[in-house]
């Protein structure tokens, strides 16, 4: 893991990042300077020395509160960080799978896009906040003790030094599979994820095929692959902990043993052995620190891997490019060839010219590549050859957002989202008036269905606008499209789960609706065809005149 790629992250929140290490460190100080005062108290109180025991047991509470306040402040301060760094990367991450191209999503699963947005930024946040500003107290601490020891009985050099390579050797040992097992951990939850959520969303279709038992074992044995997984990792880091503190146990009693042995023979003051102990039980805390430090570090690593990857991936460009002030809308392929990934060709030096304010119909066999040409005037992809122009310019030289900003959509498969039927017709746009809005709607012959429903144009319609027919949410679609009043308007099967009367309705009332527009119609349906001043087929890959 490349250190800097990590620091990088944290670099917007410095500043509370720099005041929650300022307080772990004036604590580490505050921690450092307690065994000395109390072993100082102790001496006095076990030699009867007669020296003000008042100041030094306040001195020693004020260090403790000192402390104490210092531990909640530099909590509060981690914390706060760590859920705006939280919500940073979030929106960051969110914002970053938006911008990049629809294909990105056609080779992965969704669980996994959604496991990086959830758990992998969870663990990145987490660890910077948490682990990376505690290193270097905990490192101070774990120093700082030892010198002290030292000073205060050199003869400690010994069980220390032993005590260090077998601490690094169990807590290596201990951690060597973690790597692993996290990326197998992840990789699990991922699946799980896509898992439920593909399923809960063909529900329908796993209870008419009562597939039920089915879908809950595949999903049961992920859940218990991840179980698995998930104890042998947490077994992992809770035996280390313990195993560390009691090498570290180990030598404090080592410690003890020695020491005890010098104050017998009056060469070590008893005070000092109070502040020995003292230390050495503060050695705890950060050897177990850094053993979990090591651990998360391993789990970190793939989740950061993860991360960087995503945000690896080439955003579309929205911002440069030209910005046409006005179309006719004319479009043309020009010798266009294309293959999805790993497919065999599906376009072949397609040559078609779309005249401006026409209507052209686009008829062939399922799988012909129809849907495939009309996402090219998209960009969804672009050919692997050849050019698609609008009026006479390559698509690829005009700002994208412009581009896509002059052409309405009704996709195959409505695209509606869990609000209400106005806002799927508005879809955000804040210039439509009621009027266009009803109008579109009239076009589109959604007007009287809506009409009929519950809260008219406020009825919640549900997620992917379940609480709709299909011939309904397809008509609200289509007049998603219209209102935004496009040049150029690609029906994709728009008249597809229309019944024959509302599809002659539509045909009828359409022709005034698609005066002057450049419209890609493909559909398989004669009533539809009527609507096309030409009519052409694609098979196998290539343009045939109808
Ligand atoms: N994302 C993809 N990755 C790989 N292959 C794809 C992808 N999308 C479509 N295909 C393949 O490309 C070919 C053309 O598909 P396309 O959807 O363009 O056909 P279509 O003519 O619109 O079909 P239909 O009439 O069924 O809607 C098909 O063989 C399909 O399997």
């Amino acid at each position: 893991m490349k250190l800097r790629r990590v620091l990088r992250l944290g670099v917007p929140y410095r500043v509370g990042l720099a005041t929650a290490l300022l307080f772990q460190l004036i604590e580490t100080g505050a921690a450092l300077v307690i065994p000395w005062v109390a072993g100082q108290l102790a001496g006095g109180l076990l030699n009867r020395t007669d020296f003000g025991i008042a100041p030094v047991v306040l001195g020693l509470i004020g260090l403790i509160a000192l402390r104490t306040a210092l531990r909640i402040a530099g909590g509060i301060t981690i914390l706060t960080i760590a859920e705006r760094m939280l919500a940073d990367l979030r929106t960051r991450l969110y914002e970053h799978f938006q911008s990049l191209p629809v294909r990105y999503f056609h080779t992965r699963r969704p669980g996994d896009q959604m496991a990086v947005l959830t758990r992998d930024v969870d663990n990145i946040a987490g660890y910077l906040t948490g682990d990376m500003v505690a290193v270097l107290p905990t490192v101070l601490t774990l120093v700082g003790a030892l010198v002290l020891m030292l000073r205060l009985d050199p003869a400690l050099a010994w069980p220390l030094a032993l005590a260090v390579p077998v601490f690094v050797l169990v807590a290596k040992l201990a951690y060597r599979s973690v790597r692993g097992l996290s990326r197998d951990q992840r990789g699990t939850y991922g699946a799980a994820i896509s898992l439920a959520e593909e399923n809960l969303a063909i529900l329908p279709a796993i209870k008419t095929f009562s597939q039920e038992a089915r879908e809950a074992a595949r999903y049961a044995g992920l859940v218990h692959r991840l179980k698995g997984l998930s104890i042998r990792l947490g077994c992992m880091h809770v035996a280390t902990g313990p195993s560390l503190r009691f090498i570290a146990a180990a030598a404090v009693i080592t410690v003890l043993w020695l020491s005890s042995v010098r104050v017998q023979s009056g060469d070590l003051p008893v005070g000092e052995l109070v502040s020995l102990l003292l230390y050495a039980g503060l050695l705890t805390e950060p050897v177990s620190g850094l053993a979990s430090l090591w651990g998360r570090t391993e789990t970190v690593r793939g989740a950061l891997e993860r991360f960087e990857a995503v945000l690896d991936e080439p955003a579309e460009d929205l911002t440069s490019g030209l910005r046409p002030e006005t179309i006719t809308g004319e479009i043309r392929f020009d010798t266009v060839s294309f293959a999805h990934a790993g497919r065999k060709g599906t376009l072949d030096a397609v040559s078609l010219t779309v005249p401006a304010g026409r209507v052209l119909a686009l008829t062939g066999e399922n799988g012909a590549g129809k849907s495939t040409l009309v996402d090219m005037i998209l960009r969804f992809n672009d050919p692997d050859s050849g050019r698609v122009l609008l009026d006479g310019t390559d698509i690829q030289e005009l700002n994208l957002a412009a581009l896509r900003g002059l052409i309405g959509v009704v996709p195959q498969q409505t695209l509606l989202f869990d609000g209400t039927v106005r806002d799927n017709i508005v879809f955000g746009r804040n210039d439509v008036t009621e009027d266009s809005l009803m109008g579109a709607a009239r076009l589109a012959r959604a007007d009287q269905f809506i009409r009929e429903l519950p809260d008219g144009l406020d009825t919640m319609i549900g997620s992917r606008g379940v609480r709709l027919s299909g011939g309904q949410r397809q008509r609200i679609a289509l007049a998603r499209a219209l209102v935004k009043d496009p040049p150029i308007l690609i029906l994709d099967e728009p008249t597809a789960m229309f019944d024959p009367e509302g599809e002659a309705a539509f045909v009828n009332s359409a022709r005034d609706a698609l005066a002057g527009r450049t419209v890609i119609l493909i559909t398989h349906r004669p009533a539809s065809l009527a609507l096309a001043d030409q009519t052409v087929r694609l098979a196998e890959g290539r343009i045939v005149q109808v």
